[in-house]
């Protein structure tokens, strides 16, 4: 087992726990969080496999516990989710001192913190993460959020979970497609700033994405450590955590013109891609190397990951630019990117010349 701290001048420190059977004893760590009582949020096929493990774990800690479960998948981060999640929490009676704890992948992790924000002003909250993606990135940092048809969480908050409890054990049931969605962010994180664990995971770590629980338990430390080393430096996003973003411009513009469809395309699988696209306009600008681009995506491409647009589906580079000049990193109408020198080496780069983006989502084959 191993205990990451996350800490920011601006946030009250919380520990994320990785390690085996940890749900089994998930009750004893909430238990002096929860004051006797919480309201579980998952989705209906999270809870329908974990979700009694876990209450029964809260019960035996003195936690009485109910669950509210939305149906899974990215249409549950919507307003017409959250407004039903407030309302069975407020039916629940929960009070300010109360946490919700949130069981489940990013869907939910995103959904139940985003309401945690906002009930009552804010409670706090647990997040018990059950995916790769979730493990390795989004139930740590705070980021919450729902998507419009506008675009990916453009309706959130900054809001700090408590605790996380990562227990590999949980990724045994899940879905080849989302251990490498998953996996997806976990490559992110060794192309963004630690070329020596992209090597890793290229090599002995790619048996993480088969499921191999000691490959799966190292790559959710490493990703969690360079998360919480971000995050904690720049919660807000204002500089450095922009990096965590690499291929996110590209892949959130994707999956808005899918219409969040993850039959289509998962998260995880949307951000490998946007890193290819990422590194290859990286190469178009004269910024990085070619031989850096096309190992990153032999390396993507072996996991199962896509590389190439077209394995996305058809796409308008006009739609794809109005979409990122939605993004949240924009400004001043100017569109933001993360590229790269090398791999391990990303950058922000702001005010990208639409013109030449333009030309590269054609060359991309893009119409
Ligand atoms: N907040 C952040 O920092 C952050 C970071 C990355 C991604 N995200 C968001 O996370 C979301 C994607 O999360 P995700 O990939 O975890 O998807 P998800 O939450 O939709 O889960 C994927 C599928 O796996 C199922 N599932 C979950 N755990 C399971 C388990 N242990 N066994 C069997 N099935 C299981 C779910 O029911 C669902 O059908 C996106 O909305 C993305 O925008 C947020
Ligand atoms: O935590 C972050 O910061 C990230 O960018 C992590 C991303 O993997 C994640 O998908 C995040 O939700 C994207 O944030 P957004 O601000 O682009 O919506
Ligand atoms: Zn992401």
């Amino acid at each position: 087992m191993t205990v990451i701290p996350v800490s920011g001048g601006a946030f009250a420190t919380y520990d994320v726990v990785v390690g085996r059977g940890l749900l089994a004893e998930a009750g004893a760590r909430i238990a002096p969080i929860a004051r006797g009582r919480t309201v579980i949020i998952s989705d209906e096929t999270v809870a329908a496999i974990h979700g009694a493990t876990l209450q029964a774990s809260l019960e035996a800690a003195g936690v009485k516990s109910e669950i509210v479960a939305v149906p899974p998948g990215e249409a549950s981060k919507s307003f017409a989710e959250l407004e039903r999640l407030m309302d069975r929490l407020l039916a629940a009676g929960l009070d300010r001192k109360d946490v919700v704890v949130a069981l489940g992948g990013g869907v939910v992790g995103d959904l139940a913190g985003l309401a945690a924000a906002l009930y009552m002003r804010g409670i706090d909250f647990v997040q018990v993460p059950t995916t790769l993606l979730a493990q390795v990135d989004s139930s740590v940092g705070g980021k919450t959020a729902i998507d419009t048809p506008r675009g990916k969480n453009l309706v959130g908050a900054f809001h700090q979970p408590r605790l996380v409890l990562a227990d590999i054990d949980m990724l045994g049931t899940l879905p080849d497609v989302q251990m490498r969605s998953g996996w997806g962010e976990v490559l992110k994180h060794g192309l963004i700033c630690d070329a020596a664990y992209f090597d890793w995971l290229a090599a002995d770590g790619a048996a993480g994405v088969t499921g191999d629980p000691a490959a799966l338990e190292r790559a959710v430390v490493r990703s969690v450590e360079i998360k919480s080393a971000v995050v904690g430096e720049d919660e807000k996003e204002a500089g450095r955590r922009a990096l965590l973003n690499l291929g996110h411009t590209f892949g959130h513009a994707i999956e808005a013109e899918l219409g969040f469809e993850e039959a289509a395309l998962a998260h995880g699988e949307a951000v490998a891609l946007g890193c290819c696209m990422a590194f290859r306009f990286s190469v178009e600008r004269g910024l990085c190397e070619a031989a850096e681009a096309q190992r990153v995506e032999a390396v993507i491409a072996a996991a199962g990951l896509p590389t190439r647009l077209d394995q996305a589906g058809a796409f308008e580079a006009d739609r794809l630019i109005a979409l990122m000049a939605g993004d949240k990193k924009a400004e001043a109408g100017g569109i933001t990117l993360i590229l790269a020198r090398r791999i391990g080496e990303a950058f922000v780069q702001k005010d990208v010349d639409v013109a030449r983006l333009r030309a590269f989502l054609k060359t991309e084959g893009a119409a």
